[in-house]
């Protein structure tokens, strides 16, 4: 009997490697994605919402329901980091997409996520894209959550390395750093794939010419959003291409061989010149002190990626559209 593919839920911020990572997802058969949830972080969350319904109509899939999650932060800060100067006023290349003509549903983030977890106890994924507000917030009105959600899958973090928002802190974490250090303490079953990983990860000039030489109309339509985030990374990074930031961390949800990860408790600082840095405790030392990591459950850090492999579904997925 084939498997039956897994259940996912992505919360995102589209975003043009979140529209990536979307399109990669709804042409994988291993998974069956649920519903998209929807924050802050690339874009503002109206705009991410909006962003959601528009793919979703490309790809001709507004049977998967969109929730529209959380304006601010668990804190209830206003003032959001948004990462426009990287995708895009709109999000998605600066290309004036009409407006979607559907709706997201009635249900927030949230509530969405906790329905669809206690629905099918243990058998949902969630792939975490942008800042993890919802997932803190469905964690914190539901004790039964983190019992019921299969496992989280986290774009987010600099694990001993620096980090892209400054030398400390990576976009998705510092985006609500209060936030990450709920989820990463909540003894859910986690799986943080951070930058040291996403940055060995690259789709090269040559791979963009391929993409727009196929068919494929996932890889058509990206081509037309891509110049932004490659100009973004050309101007930022001595790289020659783009990081598959979004596409990586969804992947290693699809098929978790492509990721080795190691387990250890991460906390996150939520002040100072600091704010957003990623700390993992590896329990190698036993410290004769109560410390802020003690107690806490352990997570899974990735630690490497099978990059060519990452690279090459999402190609052939993209071109095979
Ligand atoms: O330099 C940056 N600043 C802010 N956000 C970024 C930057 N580079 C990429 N991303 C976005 O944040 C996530 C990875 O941290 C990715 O989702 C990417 O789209």
């Amino acid at each position: 009997m084939p498997e039956e593919p897994k259940k996912i839920i992505i919360d995102t911020d589209p975003g043009i490697d979140d529209a990536m990572a979307i399109f990669v997802a709804l042409e994988s058969p291993e998974v069956e994605v649920i519903g998209l949830t929807t924050i802050y972080g690339n874009v503002y969350t109206t705009l991410a919402t909006r962003n959601a319904l528009h793919l979703l109509e490309i790809a001709g899939r507004t049977d998967i329901p969109v929730a529209e999650g959380s304006h601010v932060t668990i804190t209830k800060g206003t003032k959001l980091r948004i990462a426009d100067f990287v995708h895009g006023t709109d999000g998605l290349g600066n290309q004036n997409f009409p407006p979607p003509k559907g709706k997201p549903i009635e249900q927030s983030a949230a509530d969405f996520l906790i329905e669809q977890a206690s629905c099918y106890p243990g058998k949902v994924t969630v792939v975490a894209l942008g800042p993890l507000t919802n997932i803190a917030l469905a964690i914190q009105s539901d004790p039964e959550f983190i019992k019921n959600i299969g496992q989280i899958v986290i774009l987010g973090g600099a694990f001993a390395v620096n980090g892209n928002v400054n030398p400390a802190a990576e976009a998705n974490i510092f985006g609500d750093p209060d936030a990450a250090d709920v989820v990463f303490a909540s003894g859910a079953d986690v799986l943080a794939v951070g930058i040291n990983v996403t940055h060995q990860v690259v789709l090269t000039d040559a791979d963009r010419e391929k993409l727009a030489m196929s068919n494929g109309r996932f890889a058509q339509y990206l081509c037309k959003i891509l110049d932004v985030y490659y100009s973004y990374h050309h101007d930022a990074y001595s790289t020659k291409g783009v990081y598959l930031h979004d596409p990586t961390a969804l992947l290693a949800a699809v098929n978790p061989s492509l990721v080795t990860y190691t387990e250890g408790v991460v906390r996150v600082q939520t002040i100072g010149i600091t704010r957003g840095l990623t700390l993992f405790y590896n329990k190698q030392k036993r410290f004769g002190e109560v410390t802020e990591w003690s107690d806490k459950p352990s997570i899974k850090v990735a630690v490497t990626v099978d990059a060519p492999a990452v690279v090459n579904l999402v190609m052939e997925r993209l071109m095979n559209s």
